[in-house]
């Protein structure tokens, strides 16, 4: 059975009779312009934003990387206690959260050297740490990663792919991976999901990164071109 599924589901005016299924352990690429709603689809899932049609049947342990909003400076809570907090009130458990559970948390997305520090007053980069160290907490049989590259640098990136691709491998986990550049998972993507501005396509990398794909959901012309190994649209 699978993970995930949406079947004939819509947000008005946003996406339209969209089915889909997300086996476990795969990789899901979600991409698409800005406002076409794909933030909106991984709240859809976790039951945030509600359909105006059609229906989603989604796991019960859920892992969520937020898109980046920065943590207030004067938040007066400790990395530890915010990663503990994501295990207490995930679906996981009720229990107080083991302080041992909390570290191998931090330690999976190499943040153990921030587990005394104020949230607050992490930088960027460190904060998305910590947010993917929330996500895995909670043991999820599906991640939701809202563009969780964006204040990272080039080895960073690479180790927060690395970690996903290991989780999907490892335990089954499906991704669903939203981003505005293919790039940084090309070599991990099974399947992308492109929003367009009025209807959206579902297939592997090379079924719907070309020319024709992309200006037909787009309306205009578009090419894709390969440079070293990269894509770009243009
Ligand atoms: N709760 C909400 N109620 C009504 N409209 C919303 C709500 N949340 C988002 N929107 C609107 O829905 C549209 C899609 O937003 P969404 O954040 O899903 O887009 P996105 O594809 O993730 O964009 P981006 O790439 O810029 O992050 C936007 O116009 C946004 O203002």
């Amino acid at each position: 059975m699978s993970l995930l599924t949406f079947t004939g589901a819509s947000v008005d005016p946003l996406w339209h009779d969209l089915t889909l299924s997300v086996e476990p352990g795969e990789f899901l690429t979600v991409l698409g312009p800005n406002g076409v709603g794909k933030s909106t689809l991984l709240n859809a899932v976790l039951g945030t934003r509600s359909l105006t049609s059609g229906s989603v049947s989604a796991p019960h342990r859920i892992g969520f990387i937020p898109q980046q909003r920065m943590f207030d400076t004067d938040l007066p809570i400790r990395v530890r206690d915010l990663v503990g907090l994501s295990i207490e009130h995930g679906t996981m458990s009720r229990r107080r959260p083991r302080r041992s559970t909390i570290d191998a948390a931090l330690a999976e997305v190499g943040a153990s050297g921030l587990a005394d520090r104020r949230v607050g007053t992490l930088s960027g980069g460190q904060q998305q740490l910590v947010r993917q160290a929330q996500a895995m907490a909670t043991d999820p049989e599906l991640l939701l990663c809202d563009e969780p590259l964006l204040s990272l640098d080039l080895s960073a990136q690479r180790a927060a792919v690395e970690l996903l691709d290991r989780r999907r491998r490892e335990q089954d986990t499906a991704v669903i991976f939203v981003t505005h550049s293919i790039n940084p998972v090309l070599a991990v993507t099974d399947r992308v999901l492109y929003l367009g501005p009025d209807d959206h396509v579902t297939g592997a990398v090379d079924e719907v990164m070309t020319g024709p794909v992309l200006s037909r959901l787009y309306g205009t012309d578009v090419d894709v071109a390969e440079v070293n190994g990269r894509m770009v649209v243009v």
